[in-house]
This record gives C-alpha cells, structure tokens and sequence, in this order.
C-alpha cells in the first residue's frame, strides 16, 4: 500500500522524486513530499492564486479566499496581512514580504485518512473538519498567515453561528478544534508531518459568535522528535484575551496511520 503511494506521488511529479530516492522507504518518501508540499505551497502561493503543486486536483478550491460571509473587521485584516506578503520596495517593484498566506483544502491526503482500515465510500467522502460545511460563514471562516523566518504564524477567524456552545458564545470544542488546526499547521510546516499529542487550554473571556479573532501561533522549542507551539486568541486589536494554550506535536512516519511504529 504504501509503495503504492509513493508511486503515485511519484508519478504526480514526474516521477523525479522517486527515481531520484532509490534506497529511501516509502514512508520516508512520503514523509520528505508532504513536508515539500507544505514549504512548497508557501514560497509558490500568491495572495490570490489557487495554483498549487496539490496532487489530487489541478485546481483545488483554497477556502481562504474572502467569500462574502466575511465581516468588513475580517476583511479589514485580512487585507492588511496580505500588505505585509508583498511591500513596495524604493524603486516601486513589488518585493516578497515576511509573511505568506497559506491555501486551505478541504481535504487531506487521501490516504491519510488510515486508508486501509475505512471502506471506500468514507475515503471518498472524508473531508477536513473545518473546511466541511459548503454554507459560508456558517462554521469556521480561517486563514493562515505565516512568518517562516520567525517560525510563527497568525490566524484569522471568524466563527459561525453553527459553533455555538454557551447561548451566544462559541463552543470551547470549536475553539479547541481551530486551536488545533492552527498550531498544527505551523508545527506541520516547520517540522514535517506530526501528531497533536498534547493541547492544553485555558479558556479566559467567552467568544463571542460571529467574533472575529486572532490566533498567534509560535515555536516554543523542538526537541528530537517534539515540536511545542504556542497561542494565545485576542481581538483583533490584540486588546483582549479570549484563550492561551500550549500544544505538542510529535513527528511520525506515514507508516504511523497504518499501525506500524517507525
Ligand atoms: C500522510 C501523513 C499526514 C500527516 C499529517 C502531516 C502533516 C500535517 C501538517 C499540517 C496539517 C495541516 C493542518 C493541521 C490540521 C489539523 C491538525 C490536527 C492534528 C490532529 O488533531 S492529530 C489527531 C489527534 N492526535 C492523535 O490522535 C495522536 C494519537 N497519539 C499517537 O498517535 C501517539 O501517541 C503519538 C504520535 C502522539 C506519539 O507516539 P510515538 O510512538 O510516535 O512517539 P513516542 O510515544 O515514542 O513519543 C515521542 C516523544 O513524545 C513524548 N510524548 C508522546 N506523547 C506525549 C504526550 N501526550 N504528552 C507529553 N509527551 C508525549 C514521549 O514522551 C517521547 O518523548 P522523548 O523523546 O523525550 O522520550
């Protein structure tokens, strides 16, 4: 099976990957292409293009482009991250700036989803968490900023009327569930792929819903195989603190979703 990914990767990149690591396993195969992908989606995404190395469709939708559910606030800083991907250097020319807007799928790797122990109607179906309701705005309304040089990233969300928790206020599972997926994002990117391992929330103001918030992201340190990030939710003038957490990612093979240890 896992052979059997690999080719495909290989022959989805004309087959340059797989000729060229003769000797390195399937595991390690797919392990070095889905981090490439990532750090590759990063220097060739423009702030506005859906072009992407993404091997599954040629035109994948990114669902971080601003849709019309997105409050003026949120497309206010939006914008303003977006200025900060490309500046205007003296002579007038466009310059890549320190931060880059990450796309956003739908879903994952198809055969991430522990592939051979789920029938093929839920592999066809799977679908990533936050990105699976087709109503805008409805749930989770994201998108990722990251500084790869200061290893730290910063989401822009805005969160649906469907995550509601106590009357009015999101859900703590949704706020943990965008915590997740932010801080994975930026262990995934700077240390291939990983596992939450450990999340640890405290909950500080509610949320209101329909709140649009910022989710800082940082590196804490890594060590061997242990990547700790960690985040702190504020407005979006970073006046007030709705959440802090710390998280654990611990990197694995591609053979770890299969049941084998590597
Ligand atoms: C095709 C593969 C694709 C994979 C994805 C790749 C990249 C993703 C990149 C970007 C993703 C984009 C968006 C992100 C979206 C969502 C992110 C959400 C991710 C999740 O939502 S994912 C679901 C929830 N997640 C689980 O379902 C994990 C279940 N669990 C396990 O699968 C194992 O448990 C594992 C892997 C965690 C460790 O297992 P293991 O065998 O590899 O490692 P081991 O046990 O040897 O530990 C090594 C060192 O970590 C320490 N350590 C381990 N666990 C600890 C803990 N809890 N607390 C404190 N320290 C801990 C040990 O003490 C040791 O430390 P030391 O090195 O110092 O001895």
């Amino acid at each position: 099976m896992l052979r059997h990914i690999a080719r495909r990767l290989g022959s989805l990149h004309g087959q340059q990957i797989f000729n060229g690591l003769k000797g390195i396993s399937p595991d390690q195969l797919l392990s070095k292409e889905i981090h490439r992908h990532l750090q590759s989606s990063l220097e060739t995404i423009s702030p506005i293009s859906t072009t992407s190395l993404w091997p599954f469709s040629s035109q994948p939708r990114d669902f971080s482009q601003p849709n019309s559910s997105w409050s003026p606030e949120m497309r206010k800083v939006y914008d303003d991250y977006i200025g900060l991907c490309d500046t205007d250097s003296e002579n007038g020319e466009k310059q890549k700036g320190p931060w880059r807007k990450l796309p956003s799928y739908n879903r994952s790797i198809k055969y991430a989803t522990a592939g051979i122990h789920l029938s093929k109607l839920i592999q066809a179906k799977a679908r990533l968490f936050t990105r699976n309701v087709k109503d805008q705005g409805a749930t989770f309304e994201y998108v990722v900023f990251v500084n790869k040089e200061e290893k730290r990233c910063v989401c822009v969300f805005q969160a649906g009327h469907l995550l509601e928790g106590a009357p009015g206020h999101v859900h703590g599972g949704a706020i943990a569930t965008i915590i997740d997926t932010v801080t994975g994002t930026l262990a995934g990117f700077l240390s291939g792929p990983i596992m939450t391992a450990n999340l640890n929330i405290d909950y500080r103001s509610p949320m209101p819903l329909g709140s649009v918030v910022l989710i800082h992201s940082a590196l804490d340190r890594i060590e061997r195989k242990k990547t700790y990030i960690t985040c702190k939710v504020t407005s979006t003038d970073e006046s007030k603190l709705y959440t802090e957490a710390t998280a654990l990612f611990v990197s694995i093979g591609v053979g770890h979703l299969f049941g084998s240890r590597n």
